[in-house]
């Protein structure tokens, strides 16, 4: 089953920085390549102290209102950010297979029972070729940066186990994953049904092709998507370069809501 990336794409290439004026938002964060730098291998990235505390004020001035939709699972977010942050957001992981928002119970789904033979075949295929198994909570992710020249067999392989075993596959930014169902756009529907967010207008900032369903979800809602990164055929109708951009809009954000 592959995750769909949505044809609904923008025609324009010269996207704008979103507006100011978040007041009436709800804020969706994408981390890898969005709030934070993409690094060699997933165990490599920094997280900045300030990237925190301005999530932390960030999250005061909008209570309920700013969530992270990520790829990585609820329990590396909280690895990686401290609970201490993770705690104050609302959080949706795995790609959308795990929702948690504060004060809300929210079941984990199943892990698929095909994940662990699928995982051991992804070993099997990647330590004589010098690649990286990551394995999450919901799906398990096979790394090619470390040897780039491996990226079409990589695909093929992950591609082949996913049709084997019946599970997701993801593509991303030089990996493959196989992993549970659901997608970043139905996790953000179902975060604006909650009353925090509920009629207010979604932005949603992402560097991925995973992001994708994330900007359709928000347009749908009557906000928007912002592609973090160089201009690509996408959903959204605003860009931001990079990283640091994304960093200094959420600055300028705290900074009107102060
Ligand atoms: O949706 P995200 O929060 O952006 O997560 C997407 C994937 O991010 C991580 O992989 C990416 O970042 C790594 C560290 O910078 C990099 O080495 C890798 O090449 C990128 O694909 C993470 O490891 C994955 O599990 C996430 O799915």
């Amino acid at each position: 089953m592959m995750a769909t990336v949505p044809l609904r794409t923008n025609p324009s290439t010269a996207l704008p920085p979103p507006p100011p004026g978040v007041a009436g938002f709800s804020l969706f964060f994408d981390l890898d390549g969005t709030l934070i730098e993409i690094a060699e291998t997933p165990d490599g990235v920094v997280v900045e102290p300030a990237l925190l505390a301005a999530l932390g004020k960030l999250a005061d001035r909008l209570p309920g209102r700013v969530a992270l939709v990520s790829g990585r699972s609820l329990a590396q977010l909280d690895q990686l950010l401290g609970v201490g942050t993770t705690g104050r957001l609302t959080l949706a992981g795995s790609h959308g297979a795990e929702l948690r928002i504060p004060g809300a119970d929210h079941p984990a789904g199943d892990r698929p029972a095909a994940l662990d033979v699928a995982s051991r075949a992804l070993d099997a295929f990647a330590q004589p070729r010098g690649l990286l198994v990551e394995r999450k909570t919901m799906g398990t992710a096979l790394h090619y940066r470390q040897v780039p020249a491996m990226a079409d067999e990589a695909e093929v392989e992950g591609a082949r186990l996913a049709a084997a075993h019946g599970l997701t596959l993801q593509h991303g930014k030089m990996l493959v994953e196989l992993r549970a169902p659901g997608d970043k756009g139905r996790a953000i529907a179902a975060l604006l049904e909650t009353p925090a967010m509920a009629g207010t207008s979604p932005l949603f900032f992402g560097d991925d092709v995973t992001d994708e369903d994330g900007f359709v979800a928000c347009t749908d809602a009557g906000g928007d998507g912002v592609l973090v990164g160089p201009p690509r055929a996408t959903a959204a109708h605003y860009r931001l370069p990079d990283v640091a951009a994304v960093r200094g809009w959420i600055d300028r954000a705290i900074e009107e809501l102060s």
